[in-house]
């Protein structure tokens, strides 16, 4: 049998070996999809059966399998999708496979565990903060999960602690473990408690996705203004998939940030759906994989990774919000899961509902080929109305270089407060400002790992610190500038999140105001935590970036401003106005949702631009049409297809001189007409201390660019710490 390991051989002549032939020994029978352990070198790893034997090694020359592991076979629909990502990423298939196996516990029967309980002794040794934590913590996590005694990882997990903190209060006597009962099915989704009552275009498309259930393959748009309800419209299509026995997958962009999904879910079908991604705990993911693959979770919510589980029975796949640049994976196997899931539907041969009130260029272009079906909703659902929106000329408000909020701007949030209801404010940057100078010589805090300026933030707990947000690196303010030895001289230019709410705590300070961005939002619990004081109340002005720009409905939210309209627009990149009108409807969206109408300000120096205009005028199909016509002339994405490959290294001579040999290499291998640019620095020449040189080929739509990009990189030997990264559709250009 043909055994495709988790990790890839390399084979004869530098080839790669993917799939390795293994004797199934006397008395096992062995299917497509089993799950076994194989030996590998001197070394026993994990695989799948992927097929007949291959015949790449002479019969006497084989292994047997050592094991089939004890979980049900991966379904042929998902092995095939495993081979075919590879091939269009060009990526091993080792790899890909690892997405659809990502926990090795998974692959067993669950055992009995042991829990933790209280013996109400004081610990031998000192009681330190973090011992204190977890006996502290103990009791509303034994509550959390029903009464049941938590793990070691639970425990360490809630307390904010290491493993190795609670293993010292066992063995210091104050906690104990027990037997804990094997953890409980996840509940089931009913499909036919009530749905809310629609209007005529609500029910239109969802008779059309509930028609398509069932039906094979198809891709539906579900095209709707913000607010329109479309949610409610896609839960119908897992309505149905859930009647006729099959599972359903939505795929969500920022998955920590569903929790008014998760509660209408709930409203809808009475009990939770299973949650996907990576950050939650290994028991969690342990016991979600066994499930799906069971067939015992029906519906799946999940961030792109969700894409690879091993549903036995799916029918339906929901993407929503399907324009989000987040379901492309930028590392290991880059990927566009909304792409990926069209795949897998037509694999599996069921509909992919592509959600969205501002589809992606890509997604309309299948439209208009007749290849997507389209359902839309023009208007908001029930009395709301969209909101209106306005430009303000920041070019006439002349603001001291120090101040971020027109006093339009200032006005109108101050209205809603009166009126009790709440506002916006949007800027997608994080940290205090973008760019902090020695007001003496014009020195720039820059990463010492990456070709990026360092971004103060001002408001953490240990002090202001520079951050890079590239690679993380923090490093405190400097009281000196290194460049010139002036004392205090460095000073914050432009604004960011930070910064602005420190603006509108001195203008407004009758104002109660939340910051909501990856920094002060550390965990799913804490976003919750703050949407729940939003729902209620409790803050006049939520001031963040995009994390807060998609999906959330606010009813008394009616006023929302756009701090800097123009930031996405600058610099040349392929979708930079499409991004910008996407994420600027996307915040527009959030405004005026339930009774009371809302008001949109964004506050731009160029009122003119195109974008501008459109947002504006709500034109957003008149946006779309010149830049699908702009796009079309200049044979770009897509009406074209480009790939893109970025060579990185420590040394920036090995990374230029391997960029060169797989250039040359692609142009031996690329079809006639399509063009190859660099190689050239990439606009990030430096990253986490790796140079980093850049490819783009530009092809016509029916080029195979992956076929010929895997050619290529056959041909082309890279050693040492040089590394070749393959982007077929590339998204970002840095
Ligand atoms: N038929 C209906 N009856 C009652 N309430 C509805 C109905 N349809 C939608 N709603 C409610 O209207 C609000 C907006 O719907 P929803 O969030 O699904 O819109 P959306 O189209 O997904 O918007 P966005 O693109 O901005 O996320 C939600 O609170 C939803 O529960
Ligand atoms: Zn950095």
């Amino acid at each position: 049998m043909a055994v495709l390991p988790l990790q890839t051989m390399g084979g004869p002549a530098g080839r790669r070996l993917d799939r390795l032939d293994y004797l199934v020994p006397p008395g096992t029978t062995l299917a497509p999809g089993d799950v076994v352990q194989v030996p590998l070198g001197p070394r026993t790893i994990t695989g799948v059966v992927w097929g007949p034997g291959e015949g790449d090694l002479a019969a006497g020359r084989l292994k047997p399998v050592t094991a089939r592991r004890d979980c049900p076979p991966v379904p042929e629909a998902l092995r095939r999708l495993v081979d075919a990502v590879a091939a269009y990423t060009v990526s091993p298939p080792a790899a890909v496979l690892r997405m659809v196996l990502p926990v090795d516990d998974a692959l067993d029967p669950p055992r009995p565990e042991t829990g933790l309980v209280a013996t109400g002794a004081a610990p031998a040794g000192r009681l330190t903060p973090q011992r204190r934590a977890v006996l502290e913590t103990l009791e509303h996590v034994t509550a959390e999960e029903g009464g049941s005694p938590p793990t070691v990882a639970a425990l360490a997990a809630a307390a904010g602690v290491s493993d190795g903190v609670v293993r010292g209060l066992i063995d210091g006597g104050a906690l104990v473990p027990v037997d804990r009962p094997v953890p409980r099915a996840f509940d089931l989704p009913d499909p036919d408690l009530p749905g809310p009552a629609f209007g005529p275009d609500q029910a239109a498309a969802a008779a059309a996705l509930v028609a398509a259930v069932g039906a094979g393959f198809a891709v539906e748009v579900l095209d709707g203004v913000t607010g329109s309800g479309k949610t409610e419209v896609y839960f119908e299509a897992i309505a149905a998939a859930l009647r006729q026995g099959r599972q359903a997958l939505v795929l969500v962009p920022e998955i920590a940030l569903t929790s008014q999904w998760l509660e209408r879910f709930r409203g809808r079908f009475g009990a939770p759906p299973v949650v996907w991604h990576s950050n939650l705990g290994q028991a969690h993911r342990r016991r979600a994989w066994r499930a799906v693959a069971e067939g015992t979770a029906p519906v799946v919510v999940g961030a792109r990774s969700a894409l690879f589980l091993p549903f036995p029975a799916l029918g339906v796949i929901v993407v929503d919000e399907e324009h989000d640049a987040a379901f492309k994976q930028e590392d290991g196997v880059v990927y566009h899961a909304r792409d990926m899931a069209v795949m897998r539907g037509a694999l599996e041969g069921v509909p992919v509902v592509l959600a969205s009130a501002t589809p992606a260029l890509e997604t309309l272009a299948n439209v208009e080929r007749g290849r997507y079906r389209r359902r839309r909703l023009a208007a908001r659902h029930g009395a709301a109305v969209l909101p209106a929106v306005e430009a303000i000329d920041m070019r006439a408000e002349r603001l001291p270089a120090t101040r971020f909020v027109s006093e339009p701007l200032k006005d109108a949030m101050l209205a809603a407060k009166e009126r009790g209801e709440q506002s916006m404010l949007f800027i997608n940057r994080r940290g205090y400002a973008p760019l902090t100078l020695c007001r003496a010589c014009g020195h720039r805090m820059r990463c010492p790992s990456c070709e990026a300026w360092l971004v103060e933030h001002r408001f953490r707990a240990g002090g202001p610190r520079l951050v890079c947000h590239h690679c993380g690196h923090e490093e405190p303010e400097p009281d000196t500038c290194p460049a010139c030895g002036a004392e205090h001289k460095f000073a914050p230019c432009g604004p960011g999140v930070e910064r602005l709410a420190e603006e509108v705590g001195s203008l407004m300070p009758e104002l109660r105001v939340a910051v909501m961005t990856s920094d002060t939002i550390a965990s799913p619990v804490e976003a919750a935590d703050l949407i729940a004081r939003m729902e209620a109340g409790e803050i006049d002005v939520l001031i963040g970036t995009q994390m807060m720009a998609k999906g959330y409905h606010f009813p008394r939210l009616t006023v929302v401003g756009v701090v800097d309209a123009d930031l996405g627009l600058a610099g040349g990149d392929l979708r930079a106005a499409e991004r910008t009108y996407q994420l600027l409807a996307q915040v527009a969206g959030r405004a005026g949702r339930a009774e009371h109408p809302g008001r949109v300000l964004l506050q731009t120096y160029d009122p003119g631009h195109p974008v501008i205009r459109a947002l504006i005028a709500g034109d957003r199909d008149g946006f779309l049409d010149a830049e699908a016509s702009e796009r079309r002339a200049a044979g770009a994405p897509p009406y074209g297809r480009w790939a893109a490959v970025v060579v990185s290294a420590p040394d920036p001579g090995d990374a230029r001189s391997t960029a060169d040999v797989f250039a040359r290499a692609l142009r031996r291998t690329l079809p006639p007409g399509a063009r190859l640019l660099g190689p050239a620095p990439a606009p990030i020449s430096l990253l986490r201390g790796r140079h980093r040189v850049r490819l783009l080929v530009m092809a016509d739509r029916a080029a195979d660019l992956p076929a010929a990009m895997a050619r290529a990189r056959d041909l082309v030997p890279v050693r040492g710490a040089v590394r070749v990264q393959i982007d077929v559709d590339p998204q970002s250009f840095l």
